[in-house]
């Protein structure tokens, strides 16, 4: 029986990961061990089999002891524990949430549903750590895998709408809390319906302005505006986020030798925690959207086309819809006015699911199949 570590199993990525596991059954057959790095011998959580207390997750000999382990925790963590367990001999499976080792050689990014020829290939090879990819690039690559798929695209652009979970747990409450200080701004108004909307307008723009308004977490509001900016600047003027979207998708496809161009602009906007993406898509040749549509639809089980009209769009095609569930619609598809060769689409994804705990969550099963 594997002996399963996690890390940061309580976070907010770790949480959606137990749930996923519970949900299917996934800590029937294994033995898992629960790591802290602030509660040590508390109880461990109830995950509908037994398990030991809490152990120190910089206890290097306790993690030596483990078949796998998942983690979580963050990048820190990583940074601060995996050369020294590699380093220790240890030759377990290390599945990490964090990027710190997405770009590492010895570090394979997955995504079953769409690399699993990757993946295989390189377990066969021996390799022993696994890495979840960036959110936005596993939930583009979900949704647009069958044109990868058929080799149809020549390069691509992604403007993203990323939602506040993606800077992390305490970013959320912050946009609720910016969202509530606009409301109250103006109740009054709101109450009256004969108020000018005017006035509202002024109060909600002098209220986002203020000193007290909520900005502690994202620097800025977000709430009734966006920022047009996700992570660290890179030297070519790309934020990190953006950069990640070019050399992760390659890698992930294992295109590092000739990579597919894939930039865009990264916008962190008021959704909660689902991820949405425009995309315009340079195609090799002008294959009719009946074709585009059905390679995209059958390429995995939770990828779904839209039809392109107003109703199903906004029905079937926004974070509201598909937060808390598996689903990767698709749509908006149809030909730009540039040519047959120019496609647009749009795609939305939670991004704790695809984006983070579910491919983990997958991994830890391709690794019972062995
Ligand atoms: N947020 C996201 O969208 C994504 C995050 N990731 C990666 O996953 C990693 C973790 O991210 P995320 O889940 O957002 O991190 P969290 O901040 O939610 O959790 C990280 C750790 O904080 C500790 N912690 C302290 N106080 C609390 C509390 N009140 N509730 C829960 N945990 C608490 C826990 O560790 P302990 O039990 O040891 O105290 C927990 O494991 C990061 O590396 C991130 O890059 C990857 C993809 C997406
Ligand atoms: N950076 C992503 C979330 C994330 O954690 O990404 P990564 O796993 O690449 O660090 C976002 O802000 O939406």
């Amino acid at each position: 029986m594997l002996k399963v570590g996690f890390v940061g199993w309580r976070g907010m990525v770790g949480s959606v990961l137990m749930q996923r596991m519970v949900e299917d059954g996934d800590f029937n057959g294994i033995e898992p061990v629960f790591f802290t790095t602030s509660q040590v011998g508390q109880a461990g959580p109830d995950v509908g089999v037994d398990v030991p207390p809490l152990k120190d997750a910089f206890d290097l000999e306790a993690l030596k002891a483990l078949d796998v382990v998942i983690t979580c925790q963050g990048g820190d963590y990583t940074k601060e524990v995996y050369a020294d367990l590699r380093g220790s001999g240890w030759k377990g499976y290390w599945i990490d949430a964090a990027s710190t080792l997405r770009m590492e050689d010895e570090a394979t990014i997955i995504l079953d549903p769409v690399n699993r020829h990757v993946i295989d290939a390189q377990l066969a090879g021996g390799a022993k750590t696994f890495v979840g990819g960036n959110c936005t690039v596993s939930l583009m690559l979900m949704g647009l895998g069958g044109l990868f798929e058929a080799d149809l695209i020549e390069w691509m652009t992604s403007m993203t709408y990323q939602a506040a979970s993606g800077s992390g747990a305490k970013h959320m409450r912050e946009l609720l809390n910016q969202m509530g200080a606009l409301r109250d701004c103006a109740a009054a108004e709101l109450a009256d319906p004969s108020s000018a909307i005017l006035d509202i307008d002024r109060k909600v723009t002098a209220a986002m302005r203020s000193g007290d308004f909520p900005t502690d977490n994202f620097g800025a509001p977000l709430a009734g505006s966006l920022l047009p900016w996700i992570d660290v600047k890179r030297d070519n003027g790309q934020s990190k986020e953006e950069w990640k979207g070019t050399v992760e998708t390659n890698k992930i496809l294992g295109l590092q030798d000739n990579p597919i161009p894939i930039d865009g602009l990264c916008v962190r906007i008021g959704a909660m925690r689902s991820h949405s993406q425009a995309f315009t898509i340079k195609l090799k040749r002008d294959v009719p959207i009946d074709e585009i549509e059905e390679r995209i639809a059958k390429h995995n089980d939770w990828v779904k086309v839209i039809p392109n009209d107003k109703e199903a769009t906004i029905r079937d095609l926004t974070p509201a819809a598909i937060t808390g569930t598996l689903s990767v619609p698709v749509g908006r598809l149809r030909k730009l006015a540039m040519g047959g060769e120019y496609l647009s689409a749009f795609s939305a994804g939670d991004q704790l699911l695809w984006g983070a705990a579910e491919p983990l969550k997958r991994m830890l099963r391709i690794l019972r199949e062995q």
